[in-house]
């Protein structure tokens, strides 16, 4: 006989939701106030003296997990930029300091020579050489016998390239040769450490010298290394440290009015999310494909004289030589320059958050700048996606920990920013500082009313009720929602259910630990920290990618509570099949608990992978049996106790 269940838990789980949806409503604003692209406005040929001068930033910090390689695929795709070569600046942060990533931007410098114009004669996309080449095949006859013979030539001197960086990462040493050739390696001569050394810095090439032109007598543009001073009693503070010496360093060097930063892409957030928020104010900074006006990253309030005119403000003459402009430049990226200043507090990124960029770009909206949402059809910035399950919970860790540390900090969208900004933008920064706390009511819904469908608890409206219709509403409009969102993104039906997969995965796993560590840290346990997202996969872990197989292998804690809640589900699914079996109507049971039943079904269908990763799969991506054991014990212990309290 079915009983009724206490609602105050399910009141609680809708509110949490009702929040996030709320929150999430700005996307319904029909957004893109601009709309322009350099593509409609004429050739950049014609606007040349209007364009502005920009500075891209490519940061990278670890060359195991972020390779030379592909470091310098980013640096030369920037490079290679249908911009004034004269106007362009690429900075490459190097936060590990490492002489291998050097040599792979000396190398870059010299292979850009050949590069930049084969882009620009064949219009090349991508600009990235190593994606160009893995998905283009020499062209046939129809680009002419000039552009076979300069593709096969190409692609020869990038794999001599690549075969020398990776040569010399597997060694973990430069050639002699090549360390003796350029006087930009004697800067490590006193290097101890990634975490002890001096400012390394590096002009590789001055758009400004005549002499730094490709091989056909074009300028390039400004190319250059910045490894920042790191001292152990000194907190670097993280990416955001890294920038805001970018920040310092590039005003001396060019002084591009904009920054922009690569990497990453996320298709509902930035095609539907981002598309509403900009009917609100604009949409969020989220650290990768932006561009910012320098004074807005320097803490300034936008007032009436804030516009700027781009043709006066492009005067950047320089009176020092190179050198002395580079000893100039190192000081400003030293541990001390930043005592007793303002940065990292009102200047510059701000200090003490994992999500350095969301809180920052906050705090510039909250001085009254607007952003705006451009996309288009040729897309700006392409990035690299984590492609394993691991990746992806720890860098949703990081963000949504970053982001419930932002909804409790001085910076709250739900205070600070309450009359600065519009209540749509407010409500949309809102919803993403939600995501951690919303893993309870995730979590409520994953257990609760599976375990109280086995023990014929019934918590939602029967079907005969009016009030099962709401419900019904709800979930059927979210999902119906969701759906569309995700095709109008470009998505298919499949990609979207396998979303719905990574949606749970994330709510019960990545966003319970950053709600965790975040209260933690309010109580003074802990420290902030910056996992730094893995961009490589070893071959067998690529090749299950590439099949479509979820990635586990590692004995995570992650993994442990994924699992113990896919568990759960399928003991308790089991067990209503076998009172069904045993002596239930089925019929009667749909009749009181239609909801429960279908929860705990989906439950169980979303989790197929898991239980496949446990009980089925041998390869090495498999889930360690240690996780079977756990989980499936602590499953049947809370499945036991509940079946005994109740
Ligand atoms: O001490 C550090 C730590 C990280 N980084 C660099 O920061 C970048 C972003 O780190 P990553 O681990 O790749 O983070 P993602 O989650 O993939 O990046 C997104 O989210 C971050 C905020 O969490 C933003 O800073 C990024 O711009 C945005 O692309 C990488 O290039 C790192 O090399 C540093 O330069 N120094």
């Amino acid at each position: 006989m079915e009983r009724k269940g206490d609602g105050s838990g399910l009141g609680c789980s809708e509110l949490s939701f009702g929040s996030v949806f709320t929150g999430s409503s700005p996307k319904l604003s029909d957004g893109t106030r601009f709309t322009g692209s350099p593509s409609r406005t004429g050739s950049l040929k014609d606007t040349r003296n209007s364009c502005p001068r920009v500075d891209v930033f490519v940061c990278t910090a670890d060359p195991t997990i972020e390779p030379p390689i592909m470091v310098i695929s980013t640096v030369l795709s920037a490079m290679a930029y249908d911009y004034p070569p004269e106007k362009l600046a690429i900075y490459l942060s190097d936060d590990a300091g490492s002489d291998l990533t050097f040599y792979a931007l000396l190398e870059a410098s010299i292979f850009a020579r050949q590069w930049i114009p084969f882009c620009k004669k064949f219009n090349v996309q991508p600009r990235s050489p190593a994606a160009y080449f893995v998905s283009t095949s020499p062209p046939d006859d129809g680009g002419g016998q000039s552009q076979t013979r300069d593709f096969l030539a190409i692609k020869k001197l990038y794999r001599e390239m690549e075969d020398r960086i990776e040569t010399a990462t597997m060694l973990g040493r430069i050639p002699e040769e090549a360390r003796l050739k350029h006087e930009g390696f004697s800067q490590w001569d006193s290097y101890s450490s990634k975490r002890d050394h001096d400012t390394i810095l590096k002009i590789l090439i001055d758009s400004k010298d005549p002499c730094s032109t490709d091989i056909d007598g074009s300028a390039l543009p400004t190319l250059v290394y910045l490894a920042r001073e790191k001292r152990p009693q000194h907190f670097h503070n993280f990416k955001a440290g890294a920038m805001n010496a970018l920040i310092r360093v590039s005003s001396k060097i060019s002084n591009g009015a904009n920054h922009s930063q690569s990497r990453l892409f996320l298709r509902v957030i930035t095609n539907v999310e981002f598309h509403g928020t900009d009917g609100c104010g604009g949409p969020l900074y989220i650290g990768t494909g932006c561009f910012h006006r320098r004074d807005t990253l320097c803490g300034r309030e936008f007032n009436q004289d804030s516009k700027i005119d781009w043709k006066k403000h492009d005067d950047h003459r320089r009176q020092q030589s190179v050198h002395e402009l580079e000893a100039e430049a190192k000081t400003l990226a030293s541990c001390t320059f930043e005592q007793n200043t303002q940065w990292g507090n009102e200047m510059g990124l701000k200090y003490g958050c994992p999500v350095e960029d969301v809180i920052t770009g906050l705090s510039i909206q909250c001085k009254g700048w607007k952003s705006a949402y451009l996309n288009p059809e040729r897309k700006a910035f392409l990035g690299l996606a984590p492609s394993t399950l691991p990746q992806v919970l720890v860098q949703h860790k990081r963000w949504s920990e970053g982001d419930f540390q932002i909804l409790l900090s001085q910076y709250s969208p739900a205070w600070y920013a309450h009359g600065r900004i519009s209540l749509g933008l407010q409500l949309g920064y809102c919803c993403y500082c939600l995501w951690a706390p919303n893993c309870l009511a995730t979590l409520y819904y994953s257990i609760i009313p599976s375990l109280c469908l086995l023990k014929g608890i019934s918590l939602f409206p029967q079907v005969s009720s009016p009030w099962f219709l709401p419900f019904a509403y709800v979930i059927f409009g979210k999902y119906i929602s969701s759906l569309v969102e995700f095709i109008r993104a470009d998505g298919t039906v499949l990609g979207w259910w396998n979303e719905q997969r990574i949606w749970l995965y994330k709510r019960t796993s990545s966003y319970l630990f950053a709600t965790t560590d975040t209260i933690l840290k309010k109580l003074g346990f802990g420290d902030t920290a910056f996992a730094i997202t893995d961009k490589v996969a070893d071959e067998d872990v690529s090749e299950r990618y590439e099949k479509e197989m979820m990635e586990f292998g590692s004995a995570s804690p992650m993994f442990v509570v994924l699992s113990t809640l896919a568990m759960l589900n399928l003991f308790c699914l089991v067990g209503v099949v076998k009172k069904v079996i045993m002596n239930e109507s089925f019929a009667r049971l749909y009749q009181t608990m239609p909801l429960q039943i279908l929860l705990c079904g989906v439950l169980v269908l979303v989790n197929f992978p898991l239980y496949q990763g446990l009980l089925l799969r041998k390869d090495r991506g498999r889930m360690p049996t240690s996780v079977t054991l756990k989980s499936s014990a602590v499953a049947l212990l809370v499945c036991a106790i509940f079946s005994f309290l109740h």
